[in-house]
């Protein structure tokens, strides 16, 4: 078996630029440096514009990132993925502990993996999340006269919480839970606040060095957190086990049991599917409404934000300009990363015109950041609708591609256009405020600061 250094060595003969240091582990300090600039890992490693690929230590392991268009079809060609790389990401030793048998960390290879990933897809994209959407946002929109300025982080984040809750459990998921929070008090909290709290805890703590290091000793409770968020989770994996078998026909749940179950799908992936669904649905679409309003409220912007809210409210899940607007501003500021590949054999991966030899145990994945840094920063959705079907597609994939994209992508855009248009609707002057500094900041699912807006002219 090659060590890591000869593997290293084969891709700079090969041509392929290194970047974060000679030694392994020393990546990881540029990488807390990114954190201290709220940018995420990936942004660090987006390449020149014309390389296939670039490397990097992850951890004391090889990691290569495809920033190339070319480069990224070549390793999602389903020839290719699930079959010569496979999924193998350290976000299961962190929010995976809260679903370990979910499809996220699930072996493509598996004879089954096609079906299991049809009925995700078919459970949440025949859901309707508009409903879902406007009653939430119903309990929680201000009263325009109460407010000069907003910020819109929290906000969204409890609307679509509560949004994607009702439609993953209808009201089950307001069932009361105990919770043990960071200071050690034991709280009540309805089931899903608790379930995406504990995530957040647990994906925040994987962030921290020593993890990144070494994200195995996130099983071993040393610290005080760990030993709570632990008790969480085993409390919450419970509740979610008892919960089987109730969930109505008509809520995603529900459904993704019963096709799961047809299929003969054990009670732990339909549980642990469920789960993972839940937590990649909330955090990824209330970013990506932050990042559309970030946009559409900016006084640049505000040609799109009038095309927007000039849509009738029946036609915004079908209307193409609220579509453009939506993937454009998850070009921009890109909400998530996809999750990382290990090489599984040896072999010759065909680039263009050329031969890439990858080598067993490589972590390796699409960079989106890489291919949506392509189209620059600025903020311009005529560009998607205004292609031919004879051009190249637009290269805008923040929800992956190929055998392990994003099964939720049918529901979380129906979601974040339906929040998009009512806000629009519902606060017409609305602008982001100039003078906040934290509006600066690019927006992903990671990033803590907030995005403040005026309601009022
Ligand atoms: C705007 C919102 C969303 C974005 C940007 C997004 C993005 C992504 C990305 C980038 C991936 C990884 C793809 C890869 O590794 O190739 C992914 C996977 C996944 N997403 Fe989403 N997602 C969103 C919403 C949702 C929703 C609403 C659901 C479910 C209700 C969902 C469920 C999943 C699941 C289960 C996976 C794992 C698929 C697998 O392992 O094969 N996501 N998503």
């Amino acid at each position: 078996m090659r060590s890591v250094f000869a593997m290293r060595s084969s891709y700079e003969e090969q041509g392929i630029h290194f970047m974060g240091g000679l030694l392994p582990l020393s990546s990881e300090r540029t990488v807390s440096g990114a954190f201290d600039l709220k940018l995420a890992r990936d942004h660090l490693f987006i390449g020149d514009g014309e390389s296939d690929f670039i490397g990097t230590w992850r951890g004391s392991r090889v990691q290569l990132y495809a920033v190339s268009r070319r480069a990224i079809d070549a390793i999602v060609n389903p020839k290719v993925a699930g079959v010569r790389i496979d999924r193998d990401t350290a976000a299961r030793h962190s929010f995976g502990q809260l679903s370990p048998d979910a499809i996220t960390f699930a072996s493509g290879r598996r004879a089954d993996f096609k079906e299991r990933k049809r009925n995700l897809v078919v459970a949440t994209g025949s859901t309707s999340a508009l409903e879902a959407t406007q009653r939430a946002m119903d309990r929680h929109l201000p009263a325009v006269d109460d407010l000069a300025g907003l910020d819109l982080r929290p906000l969204v984040t409890v609307c679509v919480r509560e949004a994607v809750a009702d439609a993953m459990w209808g009201e089950a998921a307001s069932t009361p839970v105990r919770y043990v929070d960071r200071d050690g008090q034991t709280r009540s909290l309805p089931f899903a606040e608790a379930l995406y709290e504990n995530f957040l805890r647990l994906r925040k703590f994987a962030n921290t060095y020593a993890m990144r290091v070494e994200p195995r000793l996130q099983h071993i409770a040393f610290t005080r957190e760990q030993r709570l968020m632990r008790l969480n989770t085993r409390a919450l994996r419970q509740h979610m086990s008892r919960m089987s078998n109730r969930s109505p026909d008509s809520t995603i749940a529900g459904r993704l049991e019963l096709l799961h179950r047809a299929s003969g799908f054990s009670p732990g992936i339909i549980r642990d599917d469920t789960a993972t669904s839940f937590v990649a649905a909330v955090d990824t679409t209330r970013t990506s409404i932050l990042a559309t309003l970030k946009h559409v409220l900016a006084p640049v912007n505000t040609s799109w934000k009038a095309r927007i809210a000039a849509v009738d409210s029946d036609a915004v899940d079908a209307s193409a300009v609220v579509r453009a607007c939506v993937m454009e501003a998850m070009r921009v500021d890109t909400p998530g990363s996809v999750f990382n590949g290990r090489v599984i054999e040896d072999f010759d991966l065909s680039v263009g015109d050329r031969e890439i030899r990858l080598h067993r145990n490589t972590l390796i994945m699409p960079n989106i950041h890489a291919i949506h840094a392509l189209g620059g920063p600025t903020f311009d959705p005529a560009r998607l609708l205004t292609h031919s079907a004879e051009d190249t597609a637009p290269s805008v994939l923040p929800f992956g591609k190929g055998p392990r994209s994003c099964p939720g992508r049918s529901f979380a855009t129906s979601m974040v256009a339906a929040f998009v248009a009512a806000f629009l609707r519902a606060y017409p002057n609305a602008h982001l405020d100039p003078t906040q500094p934290d509006n600066g900041y690019p927006i992903h699912t990671a990033s803590e600061h907030g995005l403040v807006v005026v309601l009022r002219t």
